[in-house]
């Protein structure tokens, strides 16, 4: 059995980075950027007036003048004027060029206009270059605004949007199915018979890989016979870039997914980690590179791999750049698991009044449990080395609902 570090090294080391595609900017959705971003002009690209208003020579402000004629307007969106007499102002609008020979704008709230005069009021403070936004001086062309590896959120659009990017390579959703395995399980639209459940692994993956914006998503189930499950899923192979199955990894007399993905030529790379919950997860990779990731198929086990191996690893083969984005948690008390291993525990989050995000744990009744595991926001990985966990140490979390862009 490997550690749940060695566990993440081996399906790193086994990744390759999902194919690119162009996206329109009207497809937009959730993607991750895979070229560098420049900027294709000065930004502001002229000197940009910030308040509406009127723009003035700050020289004759500072000789003393207080009133100043009214030559015309300068809007938004039309070519740069220039003020005839220093003299005089301009009115000018917010998001125009600032007219020719005008260094200072003074907003509406602290001048009146009458007869074609802006009067200043007496009091007012007027410093040189006020109210400007200058050409440049936010980026300078070829200043790099956007470095591949970022999830497009607003903020990106609107960057994209200004350079002209009107299609943009990001990263490709991988086709994904999520295969449950069991004669015991029913479709969610069935009664089940006393010894039977209904499915629910298979909603609970594909919930949080929607979440996690891969959307490109199947789900199929395959009872427990050996022969079908090979041919199912050697036809699946074909179609997908991603297996992740749910159920039969275990050592149980119908547990054939190990055993039928090694005949499909997925090869093994690892089976079972020195964790609980979650110990018979299985990975592999097939010839052409395709990821099979067995999850073991109690409800608490299946969701726990799913967020502590399989999201990361897909996020990395879109190109995501994850570096600094583990996030951490306080224990809010002690807790002792005295087996020799990893132990994952579900736990509900609160912040402190200093800033500091609180881990409480849930009580469940093992990974069956996994009704349990809606009073949770996610769960902390308590190192396999101590079997003492403080109150007031930190650890590392993996969240339901992900994290940080
Ligand atoms: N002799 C041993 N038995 C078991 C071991 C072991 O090490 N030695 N490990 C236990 C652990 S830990 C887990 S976790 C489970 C994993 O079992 P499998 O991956 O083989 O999964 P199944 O046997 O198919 O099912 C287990 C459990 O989960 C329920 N299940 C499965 N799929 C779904 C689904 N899609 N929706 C809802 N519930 C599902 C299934 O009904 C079973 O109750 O093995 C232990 N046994
Ligand atoms: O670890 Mo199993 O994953 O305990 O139920
Ligand atoms: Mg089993």
């Amino acid at each position: 059995m490997i550690s749940t570090y060695e566990a993440e090294k081996a399906i790193a080391s086994a990744l390759y980075t999902f194919k690119s595609q162009l996206t329109q900017i009207e497809e937009m959705g959730s993607h991750v950027l895979r070229e560098d971003i420049f900027a294709d002009r000065s930004y502001p690209p002229f000197n940009r007036v910030a308040m509406d208003g009127i723009a003035i020579a700050f020289d004759q402000f500072r000789a003393g003048r207080r009133s100043f004629i009214v030559e015309g307007c300068q809007k938004a969106g039309s070519p740069q004027l220039k003020l005839q007499n220093q003299a005089n102002c301009l009115e000018a609008m917010t998001g125009a060029s600032l007219p020719e020979s005008c260094d200072t704008v003074i907003p509406y709230e602290q001048i009146e206009i009458r007869q074609g005069v802006a009067y200043l009021g007496a009091a007012i403070n007027v410093v040189q270059g006020q109210n400007i936004h200058g050409k440049g001086s936010d980026y300078s062309t070829g200043d790099r605004l956007l470095s591949k590896g970022r999830w497009l959120r607003s903020p990106e659009w609107s960057i994209l949007a200004s350079v002209g990017k009107a299609s943009v390579k990001t990263s490709s959703s991988p086709r994904i199915a999520v295969v449950s395995t069991g004669d015991e399980l029913v479709p969610v639209d069935q009664v089940p018979e006393a010894h039977q459940i209904r499915m629910s692994n298979s909603w609970a993956i594909k919930a949080a890989l929607n979440i996690h914006d891969f959307d490109r998503v199947e789900i199929y189930h395959i009872p427990d016979d050996e022969r079908g499950l090979e041919s199912r899923l050697g036809d699946l192979l074909l179609k997908v870039d991603c297996l992740i199955l749910t159920g039969g990894v275990s050592r149980g007399k119908f547990d054939f997914v190990p055993q039928v993905l090694e005949r499909l030529q997925v090869d093994k790379i690892f089976h079972r980690i020195k964790q609980k919950p979650g110990k018979p997860m299985w990975f592999g990779t097939n010839p052409e590179g395709k990821l099979v990731f067995g999850l073991p198929g109690n409800p608490v086990s299946t969701l726990v791999c799913l967020h502590r191996y399989v999201i990361p690893a897909l996020q990395e083969g879109l190109g995501l750049d994850s570096s600094g984005k583990q996030a951490f948690a306080i224990l809010a008390e002690d807790v002792v698991f005295k087996k020799d291993l990893t132990y994952f525990l579900p736990v509900r989050l609160r912040w402190s009044r200093d800033g500091i995000i609180v881990a409480h744990p849930i009580q469940n009744n093992g990974s069956g449990d996994f009704a349990a595991l809606s009073a949770s926001d996610g769960f902390l990985e308590l190192p396999q080395e101590n079997e003492y966990h403080k109150k007031g140490e930190v650890f590392p979390l993996y969240l339901w609902q992900g994290g940080l862009a």
